[in-house]
């Protein structure tokens, strides 16, 4: 299986490269040449496999590179329950109206993020190893990548971290899983604007082709596609957890912001998992829902970007959609090229012809949710189901009740655990969110962190100093 970008001009890469890159050198993402599929006979031999299991029999489809031995032995140790908490990884919670939420959030930051973070650390460590290599990671977070990612690759051997996080936007609680980290190998870099503006500063990064190559920088955000990759996994999980038999299917709900973990879900319904609809949620930030409605992609400037209640999403440039974007158009490089062209421009794109594709075709379908919404939610669920959701979750489930249709069966994806959104979950139930053992205290804990304008010469030349 090699790797191109979806704007037309990389050679075609192994899976192993591809993981080390980042963006690809022609500003793009990159994506397998093909989808592998998946037929019934697959799917009924998959069904009662652990989630490690699991995770190799779709992973080894991508990662031709790495041998089959090695890839499970990577696997087994990354998908275990003392990290997740339970043997099932990702187990399922039926609510009382019928929908599913499926459980992505058991890991040790408390969010999706851990799920795919978790296994780039193990893969990170071991292709670095097998290359003699270093590899310097550059991201960006609204608040659970971060966390996630150095998590993940505290005190490993030949990495080292720079995050780049929204100074103040973060809640206390994520701001503390962050800053608290002493690890020498990991720099926090507060920036003061948005989250875009910190992702815009990782492809500029990326971008300076002669800094990438002198200091060995990578990326943890779901620009890589090792993120995608290991994200697909959970649809199948979720799919057969929530059936009984592979003749059902299954509509998935998706909190979006970064367009990553719903991306790993159209690439599983490319494979050909039984997916009926893939339900795009935003919060106040609807650039998405906006795109979904009508075709037309307006990204909006850090200036008319809200800060909202469920601030992991508070994004209007999601860096995952031109993946979703090239298999629109017919995987046509030139065109998403241009498309881009016209985004980086400010005018943004109108597809609203690929509708009928994007609705039939592709199965997307997308709601949005406000700080009203979210609030009544958590409350609803608490009193019905004794279920607490943070502040996103509620999102996808406003959403996924929104735009069920009868007979519907749908997942909801859990992104994140109510502690980590507390002052939000006080608001709406008056009482503590629940908080899982040990993290007490946390907020208490040293910090350590630099503030830097949305400037990224400074940021280059933190990093230089920082390597030197
Ligand atoms: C808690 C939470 N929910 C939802 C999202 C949105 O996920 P994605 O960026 O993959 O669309 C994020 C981060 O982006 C998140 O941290
Ligand atoms: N919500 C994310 C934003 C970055 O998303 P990613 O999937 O591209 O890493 C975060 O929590 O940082």
């Amino acid at each position: 299986m090699k790797y191109i970008s979806t704007r037309g001009g990389m050679a075609p890469l192994e899976f192993s490269d591809t993981i080390l890159m980042g963006l690809a050198p022609d500003g793009g993402l990159a994506l397998p040449e093909s989808y592998p599929q998946v037929g019934r006979k697959q799917l009924d031999a998959w069904r009662n496999l652990s989630y490690a299991e699991l995770a190799f029999e779709v992973i080894r489809l991508f990662a031709t590179d790495i041998p089959e031995a090695d890839l499970k032995d990577i696997l087994d140790r990354t998908y275990t329950a003392e990290v997740y908490g339970s043997a099932d990884i990702t187990p399922v919670k039926r609510l009382q109206d019928g929908l599913t939420i499926l459980e992505l959030s058991n890991g040790p930051t408390l969010a999706f993020k851990d799920m795919a973070m978790q296994f780039l650390g193990n893969l990170f460590e071991y292709v670095l190893a097998k290359k003699g290599e270093q590899l310097n990671i550059v991201g960006a977070t609204s608040g659970d990548t971060g966390s996630a990612a150095e998590y993940a690759m505290r005190g490993k051997q030949n990495i080292n971290v720079f995050m780049m996080s929204p100074d103040g936007l973060m809640s206390t609680f994520q701001r503390a899983q962050m800053y608290s980290l002493q690890d020498a190998n990991i720099h926090n870099i507060a920036i003061k604007g948005m989250f875009d503006d910190c992702q815009d500063i990782v492809k500029a990064v990326q971008n300076d082709h002669a800094f990438k190559a002198q200091y060995k920088i990578g990326t943890v955000n779901s620009i890589n596609w090792a993120r995608v990759v290991a994200q697909v996994v959970y649809y199948f999980k979720g799919y057969f957890n929530a059936t009984s038999s592979n003749d059902e299917k299954v509509s998935f709900c998706v909190p979006s912001g970064n367009f990553g973990n719903v991306c790993a879900g159209h690439i599983a319904r490319q494979m050909g998992l039984p997916i009926e609809r893939l339900i795009v949620a935003t919060n106040e930030n609807d650039v998405l829902d906006e795109f979904f409605k009508t075709g037309r992609y307006a990204p909006r400037g850090t200036a008319n970007t809200y800060v909202t209640s469920s601030p992991s999403m508070d994004i209007s440039k999601a860096s995952n959609f031109e993946r979703f974007v090239f298999d629109l158009v017919g995987r046509d490089g030139n065109k998403v090229k241009a498309l881009w062209a016209a985004v980086d421009g400010g005018q943004g794109f109108d597809l609203a012809a690929l509708l009928p594709a994007v609705r039939e075709r592709f199965g997307f379908v997308s709601g949005s949710s406000s700080h009203a919404d979210r609030l009544a939610t958590i409350r609803a669920l608490d009193a019905s189901d004794g279920v607490v959701v943070d502040t996103h979750t509620a999102d996808g489930i406003k959403v996924a009740r929104e735009v069920r249709l009868p007979g519907e069966t749908i997942v909801c994806l859990e992104t994140a655990l109510p502690a980590k959104f507390a002052d939000t979950i006080r608001e709406a139930l008056q009482r503590e969110a629940p908080r899982p053992a040990g993290f007490d205290g946390l907020e208490d804990l040293p910090q350590r962190v630099t503030v830097f304008d949305a400037d990224v010469g400074k940021v280059q030349a933190y990093i230089r100093q920082a390597l030197a």
